[in-house]
Parts: C-alpha cells; sequence; structure tokens
C-alpha cells in the first residue's frame, strides 16, 4: 500500500492554517479568557489544526455546534457518552434528583446503589469508593498502594494515561502525546524518580525491571485496554503476567478502566480476558485495585476507585489512607450514573459491539481499497484507527511512526461530511447506542469521499 503523500502533507498544513471567519473570533475570545481557549488540552484542536465553534447542543449520536452545523459525534464525551447524548432516561433521572437536592455533602442511597451496581458487574470491585474525576481515581489508588506495601516506586507504561497527577505524568499519552512533550513541566524530579516507565507489552522489561527492582516496587498500573495513544491490543499474556509478577513480589497491580470501564465490554477491558481465559478453561487473573470513571457518571462528573477489601479499607475513616471530596458521590451525578448503568444490557452491549465491528471494518475496507496505508486498533468495542502504519501498533514508538497529519486532513475532511472525529490521532473513535447502521454508512461514505478526492492528487 501506498502512504500518503507529500501533496496531501501540503494540503493538509494549508488545512491547518484555514480558519473560517467566526470560528477566528470565537478562538479569540475564548482564548483571552481561558489558557488556549479550553478547559482541557485536546479540545484546543492543536493534533489536527484549526479552530473549533463551541457546541450548543447534542442529542442522541449529533453533536450541534454554535452556528447549527450537525455532526455525527465519534468523541461522546471521550467515551462517556454511551447511551447516546441526552438520552431520556437519564435527563429524567437527573432532573428528578435536581429537584431533590443539588448536594448534600452527606451520603445518599443513590451512592451505595451506584456502588453495588460496579460490584455486581466487576467482581474484582469488592469495595467501591466514589470520586468525581479519574484522576482522583489513580491518585488514590497510587496512594493505597503505596500505604499497604510502604514501597514508592510506581511502574507504569510509556503512552497510557491516568489523568493528570504528578507521578502519572511520565511519558503519558493522550493530550499530552499529541502535544509531543509526555512528560509535563512542574512534575518535581523527586516525584518522577519514583515513577518507573516500561515501553507497554515488553515482557523482558517487565520481568527485569522486577528481577533488578522488585523490592521497591509499590504497584504497576496499567489501563485494561490503551486507548490513549489510538486504542491498542492488549498482548496476550501481558497482564497475566504482570498480576504474576506483583503478587510473587508483594506489589498491587492496578488496573485503570476509567476510559475501558463498562465501555471495552460488560466488565470493561478485564472481562474480556476474563471471558477468554473461562472459555479456555483458565482460571481468570484479577486486578487488585481498580479504577472506574466516564461511563459510571454518564456524563456527568463521578469516577472510583475499587478493588480488594483489605486494600479499600485502608481508606480513611477505616484505615490510614486519607481522601476526600466535597462533591463525592453528588447526587445528580450518580442519578446520572445510575441511570446509564441500568440502559447498558445484553442488547445494549451487543449493539455497541456490532455497530463498533462495522464501523471499524467499513472503514478499513474503505481506506484499503484507495490503497491507503492503515492499521486498526481494538479491543472489545474500543476501536481507532491509525494511517501509515501497516501493522496494529503495541508500543508508543510504533505509534509515533503514524501519519498524523494524513490523520489532520481526514479529520478535516470528514469535518466536511458532518461527522465529528477526535481531535487527535492518539484518542479512540467512540459510538454509543444511539449509533445506527445508517450512521455507519455515513461514516464510509465519508471515508470514500476523503480517499477518493485524496487518490486524485497527483
Ligand atoms: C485511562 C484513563 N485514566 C484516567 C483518566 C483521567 O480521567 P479524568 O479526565 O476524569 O480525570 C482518563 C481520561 O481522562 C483515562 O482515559
Ligand atoms: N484521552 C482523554 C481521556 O480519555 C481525553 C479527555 C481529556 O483529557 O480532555
Amino acid at each position: 500500500m501506498r502512504p500518503v503523500s507529500s501533496t496531501l502533507r501540503t494540503k493538509m498544513q494549508r488545512l491547518g492554517l484555514r480558519t473560517l471567519r467566526g470560528e477566528q473570533a470565537w478562538a479569540e475570545r475564548a482564548a483571552d479568557i481561558l489558557p488556549g481557549g479550553v478547559n482541557s488540552p485536546v479540545r484546543a484542536w492543536n493534533g489536527v489544526g484549526g479552530h473549533p465553534l463551541p457546541i450548543a447542543s447534542a442529542a442522541g449520536a449529533v453533536i450541534t455546534d454554535g452556528a447549527g452545523r450537525d455532526y455525527l459525534d465519534l468523541v461522546d464525551s471521550w467515551g462517556a457518552g454511551i447511551v447516546g447524548h441526552a438520552h431520556p432516561a437519564v435527563v429524567s433521572a437527573v432532573r428528578a434528583a435536581a429537584s431533590n437536592g443539588l448536594s448534600f455533602g452527606a451520603t445518599t442511597e443513590a451512592e451505595v446503589e451506584l456502588a453495588e451496581e460496579i460490584r455486581d458487574r466487576y467482581e474484582p470491585a469488592q469495595k467501591v469508593r466514589l470520586v468525581s474525576t479519574g484522576t482522583e481515581a489513580t491518585m488514590t489508588a497510587l496512594r493505597i498502594a503505596r500505604a499497604a506495601t510502604g514501597r514508592d516506586v510506581i511502574v507504569k507504561f510509556a503512552g497510557l494515561y491516568h489523568g493528570h497527577s504528578d507521578a502519572l505524568l511520565v511519558a503519558a499519552g493522550s493530550g499530552l502525546a499529541t502535544s509531543g512533550v509526555p512528560d509535563s513541566a512542574g512534575v518535581t524530579k523527586a516525584v518522577a524518580a519514583d515513577t518507573m516507565v516500561l515501553p507497554y507489552g515488553d515482557v523482558d522489561a517487565l520481568t527485569d525491571a522486577f528481577a533488578e527492582h522488585g523490592s521497591r516496587i509499590a504497584a504497576v498500573i496499567t489501563e485494561a485496554v490503551p486507548a490513549n495513544m489510538g486504542v491498542i491490543a492488549p498482548p496476550a499474556g501481558f497482564h497475566r503476567l504482570i498480576s504474576d509478577l506483583c503478587r510473587n513480589e508483594g506489589a498491587v497491580f492496578i488496573v485503570d478502566e476509567v476510559l475501558s470501564g463498562f465501555r471495552a465490554g460488560p466488565a470493561g477491558g478485564w472481562g474480556l480476558e476474563r471471558d477468554a481465559d473461562i472459555a479456555a478453561g483458565r482460571e481468570p487473573w484479577a486486578p487488585d485495585l481498580v479504577t472506574f470513571g466516564k461511563v459510571i457518571g454518564g456524563g456527568l462528573p463521578v469516577a472510583a476507585v475499587a478493588g480488594r477489601a483489605d486494600l479499600m479499607d485502608l481508606l480513611a475513616p477505616l484505615g490510614a489512607v486519607y481522601q476526600a471530596g466535597t462533591l463525592s458521590g453528588n447526587p445528580v451525578a450518580v442519578a446520572a450514573g445510575l441511570a446509564t448503568m441500568r440502559l447498558l444490557d445484553d442488547d445494549a452491549y451487543a449493539h455497541l459491539t456490532r455497530v463498533s465491528t462495522m464501523m471499524r471494518r467499513g472503514v478499513s475496507a474503505e481506506l484499503a481499497s484507495h490503497g491507503i496505508t492503515h492499521a486498526v486498533g481494538h479491543a472489545g468495542t474500543l476501536f481507532s484507527v491509525f494511517l501509515g502504519l501497516e501493522e496494529a501498533p503495541v508500543t508508543f514508538d510504533d505509534v509515533s511512526r503514524q501519519d498524523a497529519l494524513a490523520y489532520s486532513d481526514m479529520f478535516h475532511s470528514l469535518r466536511g461530511s458532518g461527522i465529528a472525529l477526535p481531535p487527535s490521532a492518539y484518542e479512540a473513535w467512540f459510538v454509543s447506542l444511539a449509533h445506527t447502521d445508517e450512521h455507519v454508512g455515513k461514516v464510509v461514505d465519508a471515508i470514500i469521499a476523503w480517499g477518493g478526492r485524496e487518490a486524485k492528487q497527483p
């Protein structure tokens, strides 16, 4: 297959600079008050060029910008919008909860119900602490692991993202990978020194790290399905190896399911492997601690750290690990999460599986028919497209060889066709219960339009 042409690159650079007047005016107003014009970096479109208009509303699979233009949404609030935007059952649950009071700073029955719902679907979540963001969840998981082991070192994998706490902003994915600056400024050398970074999927590097430093390692943290450098299928046996090494050396295995939890499949990325293990007659491995976010809040700020009861009981007020939050378990947010989870039955996962499979296969077939070199990374219902790669990547170095400029061109072309792709080649594409076969057809047609146009270039 041919790589994307240099003519296309030039065209892309032009496109990156091209901004409509209304968009420019909006970008200037926003940037005057919000750093970079945004409240989270990937929203700034630095990975694809140009400036987005603010979003005015969203319903089902469609998101509408301030100029009234509709886009088929493949971002879905970065995975949180799994049932589709403004689902009537979720909106009505939120209305009902809000009319009973917005926040009490005290425990509610719904918080307990949401925690039970999580445990019922994900057995290793024996106990659950609700927080407001994935960042808090992973940060708390590290604190529990360090308290439990009396050790300092955390192992993470290059290109994986676990939120923006200091210890985890080292060799990170998502917006940091997009910007090409994977280590954040402002993290002290001392904190960074306690984070050991290894290449994802590298069995030798992991085994050597434990052989050399095992007695200093408090925890290994990984995404159940890496999805913040594009979607990476975990290599067979890699998680079991981490689990075995952690158990043998007395370290804690933290599985981050903030993005993949109840999204990659009914029991997240872990559930996919559990099912495969059971089918193969193997005893499934289990995380010691697990973090959730996104789906469990249904679009409002709810996240969780969960796991083995003995570890979770180290949290205050039972134990000496302090963690707290004024708005933790907020009743309105919890209502959105509960209503969302209750929509996620077997039929829902069958739908998500069918639509996501049709979409990744349809897009790949069209790219192939235009002779465009690409690979598709996927695990369960999660997927993303890597342009310029011959095979699905595993490490951050593999991913870095993708053609991000070609992605930008595809992004803008599809935008012109009324489709909102993630504004970075390093993010997953998300579908929801509101996405239909017709929507898949629309995306495939848009790829045809883009690939066709590109193919006509000299
Ligand atoms: C795997 C993973 N962990 C943690 C986070 C952090 O979550 P939040 O943005 O809610 O802080 C994210 C996404 O942002 C994520 O994808
Ligand atoms: N990749 C991130 C989360 O999964 C994107 C969300 C954000 O950082 O704004």
